[in-house]
């Protein structure tokens, strides 16, 4: 993955850092934008009306006690406010009352349209992110799936989709609350300029410590992604469809909890010193600010004792400073959880950036149809990533077109790994391997997978349809019941389906309400349908027979043998009464080829095929 960047130190973010990672918001206010570009403008003109709704209020607060202020001191004064509304002198007074209360009325309404306009917005964005994200995980190589750190990776990754659902209306509020605040800073730069000044110096400490404070809790959610995994894995492992039998039969739970309750622990812990000590602070912060708002309040009141302000300024101003420390307070603190949330959008779009190597050259072969020659192993090496230990060195046999070749060996041989070069789930480290005479680089990866049809020994029991469940081996087919009956006579599935109350269209697995859960055996048969499913060139089971009877895996292998006519086979299995069946055995060992030939010529030779097979002949005698 050519587009990984190096982990980041483990420490809290820096301040650059933080306002580095403010460059994610182009991205997300995009991707906000191409998810629904009418909601997000709704979203947007609302919020402008209803940032402007605060200072039209305290305006019209100002304007009311200025009116009722200049009604007491005229005179003479009526006998009654009845006086005062005949005379016509409460008019003006009315229509202001009568607006402030328009006003409110609009403002609530609003708030409950803005809520729901982000509700859908914020549904619609997370759907976007998830289905962005599970396309992106489509284009990555095999590598990164088996790969820990990744797998942290993705896990922030997922997280971040649903997350920042809350983190969009949040982001619009911001905006929101920045139009107000500039609206209320015009009215305060009128009358008092230097109240602003007073105003950031007393908010300026509490910005600080949030977002240090903000920094620290997002290191410490980052670094800890691998002990949440193993939590989030923990407590699944202890309470799953999957896991249910063996945690009961070897009595887990116990030992499952009290790992749970340890990591948890560890995380409670981490989270109440972050907590306690931002509580601390943060409270020494606010009362600096508290400070900042009754000087500048007495100072109001001075100088409306000096006749510089009506009282209806005074409300006004005292109104105002106090709505813009809140404001501005709630921005600057906003703005720095704002920074750290758009650390998180880092690693979204980070995971993202990250990029398969498996690729289809720009000018890709297609697939021969049919092969002609088959397939050639030159002296290949293959070493996981991370490993130290080569799977397979120096292996090289050919797969002639039209072949039935079985794999022998023992566990960690490297038959599976053999499969997994062959299919490019990854590229050689040394030699190469040839299809037809041309490295299998050079031909389009998408046309050279759907040439084969592979079943690994551990292959996905779906809990779909036993229909569907099939027609993975085709997805495109899905709707071909035919193509699919037939995939199933081949595998002799079709027993197993005949079985089921609801033929082909019953839910097989026990997740799902009126799931029909198989047998290993059963469910091996399901799966080596869906390589019939592919009619492809080439066909390789993997050992997904184990769990057969041996009368069924004889039956499945003859059957293999007699469908496999004109095609390329492959076939890994432990059972000699299949494996003899074959055009040709290759035997594996430490990542090479021992010795090939037939079963008769293998066990004239007398090595390790010979033993082995003599070990498990032995067995049934
Ligand atoms: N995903 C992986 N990451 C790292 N090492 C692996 C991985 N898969 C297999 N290996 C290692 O590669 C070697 C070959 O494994 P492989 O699965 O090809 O053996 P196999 O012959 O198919 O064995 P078995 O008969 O048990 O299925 C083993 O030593 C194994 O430990």
């Amino acid at each position: 993955m050519s587009g990984r960047r190096p982990p980041p130190p483990r420490q809290a973010k820096n301040f650059r850092e933080r306002l580095g990672a403010l460059r994610n918001l182009g991205p997300f206010l995009a991707m906000v934008w191409q998810t629904s570009p009418w909601l997000t403008a709704a979203s947007l003109a609302l919020r402008l009306v209803r940032a402007l709704l605060p200072v039209a209020a305290l305006f019209l607060g100002k304007l009311i006690i200025d009116d009722v202020v200049a009604l007491l001191g005229e005179t003479p004064r009526p006998d009654s406010p009845w006086a005062w509304y005949a005379s016509g002198r409460l008019d003006w007074l009315g229509w202001l009352v009568l607006a402030e209360f328009g006003l409110a009325i609009l403002g609530d309404l609003l708030g409950r349209v803005v809520g729901l306009v982000d509700t859908l917005l914020g549904e619609r964005v997370a759907n976007t992110a998830s289905i962005r994200l599970m396309q992106h995980a489509a284009t990555l190589d095999l590598k990164a799936f088996e790969d820990a750190t990744f797998q942290d990776q993705l896990d922030r990754a997922r997280r971040q989709t649903s997350g920042r659902m809350q983190f969009l209306g949040y982001l619009l509020n911001q905006v929101q609350d920045l139009l107000t605040v500039a609206s209320f800073a015009a009215g305060l730069l009128l009358y008092a300029p230097w109240l602003i000044a007073l105003l950031l110096v007393a908010l300026v400490p509490a910005f600080l410590g949030e977002s240090h404070f903000n920094a620290q809790s997002y290191a410490l959610d980052y670094f800890r992604a691998p002990e949440r995994r193993e939590l989030d894995y923990v407590r699944a492992t202890a309470a799953s469809a999957e896991t249910a039998k063996e945690v009961k039969v070897f009595g887990l739970n116990g030992f499952l909890i009290d790992r749970y309750a340890q990591l948890s622990a560890a995380f409670y812990a981490g989270n109440r010193r972050l907590a306690l000590r931002r509580a601390g602070w943060g409270g020494a912060f606010t009362a600096i600010g508290t400070a900042g708002y009754y000087l500048a309040f007495a100072f109001i009141v001075w100088r409306t004792l000096e006749g510089a302000f009506s009282v209806g300024d005074l409300t006004f101003l005292a109104g105002s400073f106090r709505r813009l420390r809140q404001l501005l307070e709630g921005l600057l603190t906003g703005f720095s959880t704002t920074a750290s949330q758009a650390l998180y959008l880092d690693d979204l779009f980070r995971f993202f950036e990250v990029k398969a190597e498996i690729l289809s050259p720009t000018n890709p072969l297609p697939m021969p149809a049919p092969i002609r020659q088959g397939f050639v192993f030159e002296d290949v090496g293959f070493r996981y990533p991370g490993a130290e230990r080569w799977a397979v060195r120096h292996l090289s046999f050919t797969l002639n077109a039209g072949e039935v070749v079985a794999l022998v060996g023992e566990n960690g041989a490297g038959k599976t790994t053999l499969v997994k070069l062959l299919t490019r789930l990854y590229d050689p480290d040394e030699g190469r391997i040839l299809l037809d005479g041309r490295d299998l680089r050079e031909y389009d990866l998408d046309g050279l997978r759907a040439g084969i049809g592979v079943i690994f020994q551990d292959f996905v029991r779906y809990n779909f349809t036993a229909a569907d469940n099939i027609a993975v081996g085709r997805i495109t087919a899905r709707e071909d019941t035919a193509r699919i009956e037939r995939a199933a006579q081949r595998s002799q599935a079709d027993a197993v389906i005949a079985r089921l109350p609801e033929g082909l269209a019953q839910m097989i697995g026990k997740r799902f309400k009126n799931g029909f859960e198989l047998s290993g055996g059963e469910w091996q048969k399901i799966a080596i349908a869906r390589a019939y499913m592919r009619e492809a060139e080439v066909l390789i089971l993997d050992e997904p027979t184990a769990a057969l009877d041996a009368r069924a895996e004889y039956e499945v292998f003859a059957r293999f043998k007699e469908l496999s006519q004109g095609k390329t086979a492959v076939l890994i299995s432990h059972r000699f009464s299949s494996v003899r069946m074959a055009d040709r055995i290759l035997v594996l060992a430490e990542g090479k080829v021992e010795s090939q030939g037939t079963h008769e010529e293998l066990l004239a030779e007398g090595g390790r095929y010979a033993e082995l097979f003599e070990l498990q002949a032995a067995g049934y005698r």
